[in-house]
């Protein structure tokens, strides 16, 4: 790398862009990237830094569309070799499905780092300004590059594929189940504990993305008593795949249990998830999956377990050529 590395910041929103905030209240994605850089000066000693503004949303708004224009963007800075590193401001709401969306869908080594913040610019202990400074150092480290998409928050660095927010409130809000931090911030130094798990990037078979349309996927949340109407109203809108976000080890009542087995037979792809937040899904536990025709997650959670397998079944996979997907990626 050059001596100051070139670094693109792409801003698409969230609370770490927040405004008019009135007590708890605040509005997410209301400022420019430019606020962001302005509020961290140390930024342009670490980096060479060029910066666009991709969008201007709060992440529970995030769409297929901002998705394909980050990922057509971030591919083409990346094939140009116009950058060392890129940096993505974002919402930390659905952080971790862009994170893996793109850590599936971005042909390159080039570190791809995405951060955000749990408390608006104007609070008087916000975390954005740390947490982009974090992602900047994490970024033109060397030893970054190759490791897949990964995401800086509260001074710790994540894979996409493990990173889940798992408190909403608080900057202590990261969590990667099964896995851990794949490393700490400290200063302008970086202590990385493990590689990254999963097929990604530069060996991604979704990669690179060709701004292709994706199929209907939806997630179907279990509890107690779960019927089975409920489940055929989700079906009945069009999906082409449904993720459960199934009790314990992806789980669900036997009613419908029997509604997705139908809809597996007519061709809808099935995935068991769990909404426990950690562990592993595994096949033929305690529900027959070869039987059903149903696929499961291993540990991705439902909400990753979705992006796969919209990407797969856009490409056109089906039956155990999804299985393998979710035990490749
Ligand atoms: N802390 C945040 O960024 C939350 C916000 N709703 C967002 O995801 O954009």
């Amino acid at each position: 790398m050059p001596e100051r590395a070139r670094v693109a910041l792409l801003a698409t929103g969230g609370t770490i862009a927040g405004g008019q905030a009135e007590g708890l209240a605040y509005a997410a994605g209301a400022l420019p990237v430019e606020a962001l850089l302005a509020a961290v000066p140390a930024l342009g000693a670490l980096a060479a830094l060029q910066s666009e503004q991709v969008a201007s949303v709060g992440s529970q708004n995030m769409t297929l569309a901002v998705w394909d224009a980050l990922a057509t963007r971030i591919q083409a800075l990346c094939d140009a070799k116009d950058v060392d590193a890129v940096v993505v401001t974002h919402g930390t709401d659905t952080l971790e499905e862009t994170a893996y969306f793109l850590n599936l869908v971005l042909r390159t080594d080039v570190p791809v780092i995405l951060t955000g913040a749990m408390r608006p610019p104007d609070a008087p202990d916000a975390d954005g300004p740390g947490n982009l400074r974090d992602a900047v150092t994490v970024a033109v480290e060397a030893d970054a590059r190759g490791r897949g998409v990964l995401a800086v928050m509260n001074g710790r660095v994540y894979a996409a594929r493990d990173i889940q927010k798992s408190a909403a409130s608080g900057v202590d809000a990261w969590y990667a189940p099964g896995h851990g931090v794949s490393a700490r911030v400290q200063g302008v130094n970086v202590h990385w504990s493990h590689d990254t798990r999963g097929v990604h990037t530069a060996r991604s078979e979704f990669a690179p993305w060709r701004g292709q349309a994706l199929p209907r996927v939806g997630i179907l949340y279990s509890h107690a008593d779960l019927d089975a109407a409920t489940a055929q109203a989700l079906l009945d809108t069009g999906m082409k795949g449904l993720v459960l976000a199934g009790v314990g080890s992806g789980n669900t009542t036997d009613a419908v249990l029997s509604v997705l087995a139908d809809a597996a037979r007519r061709g809808v792809a099935v995935v068991r998830a769990s909404r426990t937040g950690s562990g592993a899904v595994v096949r033929n536990q305690e529900v027959d999956d070869d039987a059903a025709g149903f696929i499961a997650s291993g540990t991705l959670n439902p909400q990753k377990a979705r992006v796969l397998l919209a990407l797969a079944l856009s490409r056109g996979v089906s039956g155990q050529g999804l299985q393998a997907c979710f035990d490749r990626y």
